[in-house]
């Protein structure tokens, strides 16, 4: 008997242009929310557009968070009830649109993203990626009901944080591996569709290289729809694994180690180097990512990821407890296996 079935949830209403943010108070509209509109954002974002936001709607009220956090998502639920808050926008970074995905889920209440940043493809996906002590949680929750993605502001972001957007969009080829692995090893289960947009995503970035570039307001374009892409990736598959394998369990791992020192979407790039590395040996494709990171001007090295050689080999031998998810690492990476990945491709 067939008795398989799926619920994909997606975002009704996605935006994105030149000017978009001054639409956000009529996609809103369009979506026949109720109440009061419920800010939350972080010091930067709320400088660069909160205003912009507020003017928007009658009688807002916000919350300013720094961190992604399940004390942030607690701070920011009791905020949002205080306030009698009828719905959420989540104005900033990943680390405010994963607080505020959360929060909502949390409050029964819809969400609306507003990006000021192309630095990762939780824009639009169904999880919120929250650490814990020594572990990271990949949480399901509803998408955001629409995204308001204004090029104009994420072209006059930092640089790094777009190329940060486009190393976490060329992690998905990795990515996609290490979910074919565990699949035909663990019988996790696979979603074709799910696989395919995200690699697709990334092969169109990487064939879009040499137009993404600082100052242009198109480069924006261009990476953000591709982060909408892998968010929908994300959510038909019901899970992060499209865009979520052994490169992000290193990164999670150099979050624990050297919090803050470098962006997420930077060192999955990098991570994705010596992953692809381990998946197809010293001929395979581990070039090919290192030169696309290089083309958008990403990291490929830990000096450039301003982390020393050490923690790197830390972060691999160590990435595989992180979560319980099977990847390219296995039960773990031998240290002199990991000396021996990292130097070969480079990256230390
Ligand atoms: N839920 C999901 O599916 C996913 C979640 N993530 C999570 O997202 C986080 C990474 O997101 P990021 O945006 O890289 O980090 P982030 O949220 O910490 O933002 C990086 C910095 O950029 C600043 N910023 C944002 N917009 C700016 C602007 N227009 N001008 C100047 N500064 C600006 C922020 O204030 C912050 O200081 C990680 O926690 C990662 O795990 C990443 C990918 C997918
Ligand atoms: O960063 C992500 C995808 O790019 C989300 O992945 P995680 O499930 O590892 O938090
Ligand atoms: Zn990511």
């Amino acid at each position: 008997m067939f008795d398989k079935s799926t619920w994909i949830q997606l975002p009704r209403n996605v935006l994105v242009g030149h000017g978009v943010l001054d639409e956000l108070a009529d996609a809103v509209d369009e979506l026949y929310l109720t109440g009061r509109p419920f800010l939350v954002t972080s010091p930067t974002p709320n400088d660069i557009a909160g205003d912009a936001v507020r003017a928007q709607f009658d009688d807002p009220a916000s919350v300013t968070i720094e961190t992604a956090s399940f004390e942030s998502v607690e701070r920011v639920v009791a905020a949002a009830e205080a306030a009698d808050a009828g719905y959420l926008v989540a104005l900033g970074g990943g680390k405010v649109i994963d607080t505020a995905k959360m929060a909502s889920d949390s409050l029964d209440c819809g969400f609306v993203s507003v990006p000021t940043a192309a630095s990762h493809d939780g824009i639009v996906s169904g999880r919120s990626s929250i650490p814990e002590g020594d572990t990271r949680h990949s949480v399901a929750a509803d998408p955001p009901l629409a995204v308001v993605a204004d090029t104009a502001i994420l072209a006059e972001a930092p640089w790094e944080l777009t190329t940060a957007g486009c190393a976490d969009i060329i992690s998905n080829y990795t990515a996609v591996k290490d979910w074919q692995l565990a699949h035909r090893l663990k019988n996790v289960e696979y979603s074709e569709y799910g696989g395919a947009l995200s690699q697709m995503t990334a092969e169109m970035l990487v064939d879009s290289a040499e137009s993404i570039k600082p100052g242009l307001e198109e480069s924006a374009w261009v990476v953000v729809k591709a982060l909408v892409s892998s968010g929908v990736a994300m959510s038909i598959a019901g899970t992060s694994r499209p865009a979520s394998g052994a490169e992000h369990l290193f990164s999670h791992q150099l979050d624990r180690l050297v919090p803050g020192r470098a962006l997420h979407g930077h060192q999955v790039g990098v991570g994705a180097i010596v992953t692809e590395y381990l998946h197809s040996g010293e001929k395979g494709e581990w070039r090919d990512i290192r030169d696309a990171l290089g083309e958008v001007g990403a990291p490929t090295t830990a000096g450039e990821l301003g982390i020393d050689d050490e923690t790197i080999i830390e972060a691999l031998t160590t990435a595989h407890t992180i979560r319980d998810r099977y990847t390219i690492l296995g039960d773990g990476l031998r240290e002199d296996a990991a000396r021996e990945a990292a130097g070969f491709t480079g990256v230390i």
